[in-house]
């Protein structure tokens, strides 16, 4: 008998961040593993022009509650979506619908936040820092509240190479950036912003290490718990193996090696790839939620949910994996053939830009333009270089993350639980992951079908096709302008002719 799903039955739980990569996963495991769960709150913000109401029931259209619709087609139901926008004062919630959670919830589930890493500083302490203070005010007052959860990062203190499972002091005091851009100019927190970051590498992870400190300082007596996941990928196995729907992380990188855009990547091949499913976070994340409810600990328990210091895996075996997969399934119309390298060297990796990116983008726009098109090719480059600039701090350097509670945890699940809520990450078999993650992107995330692959491997051939023709032509122009100009080429033609 699993305890942790009986002890979601009957409960009230509300999740932040439900229209999210990691909140669809989470709200789906609950509502299969626990069916008799009474309701799940979820704060949605009206978006791009879509209503809350249009918003859920496009939510849950999604593929990733497949598995959950054909379980318990009654599943949505249970979900009570709540009018909600964090960044306001009390959270933007009617009066009516704050009574309601307030007599109702029993569990909370902090996962929304700006995850951009160039989010200007006052958003990103709007959301994640001033936000959570909020919902944290809110939950004070909840009176069948047993537990608060929130999801943090493994990368909130990464300016410290080991990092245990504790809140460390922030990098500012909280409440003093928050009265500073309360009045200060836009334009002048964007020109201190690097100052202020210190040895943080962008607003994201120096906003959620503030956060995590204002959890310390303002949880009352609330039973609250941090998880800190690293790079979070598609699932392992649930609700289908390679699930995912977000280019954050590794994900948008693999997509553009896989389209034979990127080429050259800033990676150390021996640094530590700390990646985990998706499925081992939300499965951590629920056993927590019943542990910290029900075992109530003393003091505040953060879980590093980490792989490197468990089953360690490194940026160039994901290299090989990657492209290995890729060449063996490739992707619909791809730009090149895949192969992109890693490398730590600064020059090496601008010398392959020049040569492998932007020459390449220059001579497809000008084609595009011959023929009448919108050139668009450079201009892909340009964000693809943006992004590899922000996320090259992270795959340069390896981390030691401290994992006990996250070994604590999973010695307090009883045998089902153990299989029901596995995020034992010993038995992850890297290749084999990678592999249904880069076909898990193929099919989710660009919505590409199996039955293309053979399609697919044509378009490859007749690239490799396009490639030799103009290499040809490339060293036949050398060639001539060679001829032509020097007494020693001509004699050596002259020579190999006869
Ligand atoms: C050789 C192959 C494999 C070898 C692997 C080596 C890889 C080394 C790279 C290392 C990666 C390391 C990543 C580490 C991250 C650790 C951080 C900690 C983890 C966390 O705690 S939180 C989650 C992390 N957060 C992120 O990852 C966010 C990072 N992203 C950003 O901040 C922004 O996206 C970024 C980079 C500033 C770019 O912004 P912008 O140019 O404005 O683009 P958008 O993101 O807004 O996207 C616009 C639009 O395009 C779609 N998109 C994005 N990527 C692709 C793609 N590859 N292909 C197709 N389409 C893509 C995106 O979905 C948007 O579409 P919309 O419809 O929403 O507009
Ligand atoms: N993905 C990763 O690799 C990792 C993620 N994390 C953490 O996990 C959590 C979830 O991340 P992930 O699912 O990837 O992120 P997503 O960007 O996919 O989801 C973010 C969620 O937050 C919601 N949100 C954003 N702004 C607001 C707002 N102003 N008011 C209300 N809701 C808002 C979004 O709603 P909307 O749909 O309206 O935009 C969305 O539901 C975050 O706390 C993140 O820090 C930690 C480590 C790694």
């Amino acid at each position: 008998m699993s305890s942790v799903s009986a002890y979601y039955n009957g409960k009230t739980v509300l999740i932040t961040g439900a229209t999210g990569f990691m909140g669809k996963v989470l709200v789906e495991k609950l509502l299969r593993s626990s069916p008799d769960v009474k309701a799940v709150y979820i704060l949605v913000r009206p978006k791009a022009g879509q209503s809350m109401q249009e918003r859920v029931a496009n939510m849950l259209k999604c593929k990733v509650f497949d598995r959950v619709r054909e379980d318990c087609p009654n599943f949505h139901e249970k979900i009570k979506p709540i009018n909600a926008e964090l960044t306001q004062p009390k959270l933007a919630i009617s009066a009516e619908d704050e009574e309601e959670l307030l007599t109702r919830v029993n569990i909370v589930f902090h996962c929304a936040a700006t995850v951009r890493f160039d989010e200007p500083l006052k958003h990103a302490l709007q959301l994640n820092a001033m936000g959570t203070q909020r919902l944290l005010e809110l939950a004070q007052q909840m009176q069948k509240l047993e537990a608060f959860i929130h999801i943090s990062t493994a990368y909130a203190n990464c300016v410290r190479k080991c990092i245990d499972e504790i809140i460390y002091p922030p990098p500012a005091e909280p409440k003093k950036l928050f009265d500073l851009v309360e009045w200060l100019d836009e334009s002048i927190i964007q020109d201190i912003t690097p100052k202020l970051l210190g040895d943080w590498p962008n607003t994201y992870t120096y906003t959620k290490a503030l956060s995590e400190y204002l959890i310390q300082q303002e949880k009352g007596n609330l039973n609250i718990a941090i998880i800190r996941p690293s790079i979070v990928g598609a699932s392992w196995h649930e609700p289908f193996p390679g699930w995912i729907d977000s280019f954050n992380g590794t994900s948008g990188i693999f997509v553009a090696a896989g389209k034979g855009i990127l080429r050259t990547v800033i990676a150390n091949n021996e640094a530590v790839a700390d990646m985990i499913p998706v499925d081992v976070v939300i499965n951590l994340t629920l056993a927590a939620g019943w542990y910290t409810a029900v075992h109530r600990p003393k003091n505040m328990l953060v879980y590093n949910c980490t792989t490197g210091g468990i089953n360690p895996f490194f940026w160039g075996e994901m290299e090989q994996y990657v492209m290995s997969t890729f060449k063996r399934n490739p992707l619909e119309q791809a730009f090149r053939t895949p192969n992109a390298h890693l490398t730590s060297n600064y020059l090496i990796n601008q010398y392959w830009i020049t040569v492998s990116h932007k020459a390449p983008a220059i001579l497809y726009d000008l084609y595009m333009r011959l023929t009448g098109r919108k050139p668009r090719m450079m201009k892909i480059i340009n964000r693809l270089h943006k992004s590899m600039m922000l996320l090259q701090y992270f795959s340069t350097q390896s981390w030691d993350w401290s994992s006990d509670n996250m070994n604590m945890l999973m010695s307090q699940l009883n045998t089902e639980d153990k299989k029901l809520y596995n995020f034992d990450v010993r038995q992850l078999h890297w290749s084999e992951y990678i592999e249904s993650y880069c076909l898990g992107a193929k099919k989710y995330l660009l919505n590409e079908d199996m039955s293309g692959i053979p399609a697919a491997k044509q378009h490859l051939r007749k690239l490799r096709n396009i490639r030799y023709a103009f290499n040809t032509t490339l060293l036949v122009i050398i060639w001539r302008i060679f001829i032509a100009r020097s007494q020693m080429a001509r004699n050596i033609w002259y020579f190999v002719v006869a």
